[in-house]
């Protein structure tokens, strides 16, 4: 065995995954947590600007409209941008637990293509925790949100300390986010997690 199964089923003592008091509302939008994110950011003319919504439990929704930008072959949405997209989703229940993770593992299921100009109806949740480990599943629908399922992930996110970007992003990037205010909100948001 590959061992990829292995890493994305949870442990037999893993937690359920807990909403945080002060989550979003369920149908709140989630803001950008970076202007200049590829997946969610407003600053970005190609990118996938998704627009997220927390809902009940430790769950989110987005929707993704695949543009001229985002194919791979003619008149499809290229795979990585797809799994960017299921990535993005996963990575904003960040929002619903309080906790920043990182994206660790990654498995994308491409079920259906998915033409340009299609809305992709996103859906993602937490299943369990194990430590740092954060066990979550996304889908992604065509046609609604009841749609068919065209691609869906399996994925492990690991807690990370703020540290982790501050150390490891580019100097230029990291000086402008901490003194802007709006993006300092953002990095409290997390501070006051225990
Ligand atoms: C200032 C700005 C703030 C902005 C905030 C919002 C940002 C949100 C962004 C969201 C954007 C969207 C999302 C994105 O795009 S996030 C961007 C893409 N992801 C990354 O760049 C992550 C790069 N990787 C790393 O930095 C390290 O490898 C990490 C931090 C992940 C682990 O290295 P670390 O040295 O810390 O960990 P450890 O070795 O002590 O292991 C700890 C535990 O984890 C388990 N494990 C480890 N790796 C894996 C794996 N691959 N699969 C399964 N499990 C794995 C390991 O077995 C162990 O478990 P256990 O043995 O304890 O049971």
């Amino acid at each position: 065995m590959s061992g990829r199964t292995t890493a994305l089923t949870p442990p037999a003592d893993a937690r359920p995954p807990v909403r945080h008091p002060e989550a979003p509302a369920p149908g709140e939008v989630i803001g950008a947590h970076y202007d200049n994110c590829f997946g969610c950011g407003g600053g970005v003319p190609h990118g996938l600007h998704l627009e997220v919504r927390a809902g009940e439990g430790v769950r989110v929704t987005a929707e993704f409209r695949v543009r001229e930008a985002h194919q791979g072959a003619p008149g499809l949405a290229h795979g990585g941008v797809l799994a960017t997209a299921l990535d993005e989703t996963l990575g904003s229940l960040n929002w619903l637990t309080r906790v920043i993770a990182v994206t660790g593992r990654l498995e994308t299921d491409y079920v259906l293509p998915v033409p340009v100009d299609t809305v992709l109806h996103l859906d993602a949740e937490v299943s369990a925790v194990h430590g740092r480990k954060i066990y979550c599943t996304a889908t992604g629908r065509i046609g609604g949100p009841e749609g068919p399922v065209a691609v869906r992930a399996d994925a492990v996110f690991i807690e990370v300390k703020l540290e982790h970007f501050v150390n490891n992003g580019r100097p230029a990037e990291i000086k402008a986010v901490l003194s802007d205010p709006d993006q300092l909100k953002v990095v409290r948001a997390f501070e006051v997690n225990p």
